[in-house]
Formats: C-alpha cells, structure tokens, sequence
C-alpha cells in the first residue's frame, strides 16, 4: 500500500483482522492478537516486589518489599503494572511510541486495564496521565500515557485530569541517562493543579518504569498539592542492568 495511506490507515486502526504484534491474519477479526502473541504477553504476577515492581525472585514466589523500598519507601500506596519491559510488550510499546503504530493504542489501554483488574483494585477519584511537554507532544503527535490512561479512566468510570500534571520543563528523554542523571533531568519537571487534584485519590499513569524518577516526581507533586493518595500504573517495568545504561 502507499505509505500515506497505509499511515493513515494505521492511525485509524483500520487494519483490523491481523494481530497487533505479528501482523498474522486473524480468524476471528474481534480480537487483536493471535494465540501465539497473546501467551507472550503474560501479566506478571510474582518474584517481585510490590513498591517498585522490581523482579528479583522467580515468577512463582509470592511478592515481597525489596530492601530499598522498605528502607526508602515510593510515594504511591500501589503500583499495578503488566509485564517486564522485554519481548514482545517491549516491541510493542517501541513501535507505538516511535515507529507510527498508533493502532497498538486500544490494545496497549487493554493491558493496562488487565494489569489493574488482576488483583482487588480500589477506584481512584480519578486518573491522571504523565504529561509530556508541549514540544515533545508536537514532535510525537501524541501522549501515549495520555492514551493508555484514557481507557483505563473509561474502565473505572472516574475523570480523565488531562491537566492534573503540567510538564515546565521541556526535559531531555530519560532513555539518554543512567539512575543519578535521570533523577537530576526530572526534579522539578512537573506543576500539579490543585483545583484538580486536591483532596482527591489519583491514579497515575505512564508506559513504562525504568529507574521509577518520573513517576516519584509525578507523585511527589501531586501530594504536595494536596492530593489524598497516588497509586501508580505502568504497562512494563524495565530490569535494571547490572551495568550499563538503563
Ligand atoms: O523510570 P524512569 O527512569 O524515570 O524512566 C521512565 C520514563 O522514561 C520514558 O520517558 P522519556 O523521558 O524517555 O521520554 P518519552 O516519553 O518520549 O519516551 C518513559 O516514557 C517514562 O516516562
């Protein structure tokens, strides 16, 4: 197909009938994934700990405090997220922000709303996306946190706060930094609105946790503005490398 087209068709997610991951034709158009792709996306569930999603037991052990979060403890009540940052959710997160496959949105929204439904939930007030700055936004074309908090907003029937959080700063992507840079780049990155968010329990959302300094800020912001309690989704939860970049 010409490349216009098939953009615009991608945009409008008009290529219904083949899995959002492998492009394999499906037999039943309802869905979005096909069989294969669907098992490769498992929620994760265990070996980890539940502040900070970190994944350092084996997938069946039941979730426990890691030792920087019981002695540094985030500050969210709750942290739902869908998988490791890896394979194929990875890939499919990658191709959505940077390789024009918009039409990932609704399924992306899905695995967010799993994530969130998977475990005795409580309803946040309302739901809050990472904003990113105005520059970023125009270069991209969209917020995917933005988009992904839009379903799960539809899902518990509570507000969208589109401008619950107000990027200042045009900052830097995070991708470029390790753990100290990364913390430094956001630290004062965010506005809250208390007329929006004061007194009220908030749900917020971003793609993915790498070193967790942006959803901290995010949180931090939100509470100092009055905020009666941050709980956090994310789709994936990237491991940190023993060495190297994050
Ligand atoms: O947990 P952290 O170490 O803070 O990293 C996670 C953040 O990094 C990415 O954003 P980035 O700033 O790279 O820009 P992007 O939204 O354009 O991807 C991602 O979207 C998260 O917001």
């Amino acid at each position: 197909m010409f490349r216009p087209v098939r953009n615009l068709a991608r945009r409008l997610g008009l290529r219904a009938g083949r899995c959002a991951v492998c492009s394999a034709i499906l037999a039943d158009g309802g869905r979005s994934l096909c069989a294969a792709c669907a098992q490769s996306l498992p929620l994760r569930t265990g070996g980890l700990c539940p502040a900070c999603g970190e994944m350092s037991g084996r997938e069946a052990d039941p979730p426990s405090l890691c030792p920087e979060c019981r002695h540094d403890p985030p500050p969210w009540d709750e942290l739902y997220f869908h998988g490791q940052y890896a394979g194929v959710l990875r890939g499919l997160i990658l191709g959505y922000k940077f390789h024009n496959r918009f039409e990932r949105n609704r399924l992306l929204a899905a695995l967010a709303v799993a994530a969130f439904s998977a475990r005795p939930a409580r309803a946040p007030d309302a739901v809050v996306p990472v904003p990113l700055h105005d520059r970023r936004l125009v270069w991209r074309g969209f917020n995917q946190s933005l988009e992904i908090a839009r379903g799960l907003a539809r899902h518990v029937d509570r507000p969208l706060l589109v401008h619950g959080l107000t990027r200042t700063r045009n900052t830097p992507p995070q991708t470029r930094f390790g753990l100290k840079e990364r913390q430094a780049n956001i630290k004062g990155a965010f506005a809250a609105d208390p007329a929006l968010v004061k007194g009220r329990r908030l749900l917020l959302v971003d793609d993915v946790y790498t070193t967790g300094s942006t959803l901290r800020e995010c949180a931090r912001t939100l509470k100092r503005a009055g905020s009666k309690g941050v709980d956090v989704l994310v789709l994936a939860r990237a491991q940190r490398e023993p060495t190297g970049p994050l």
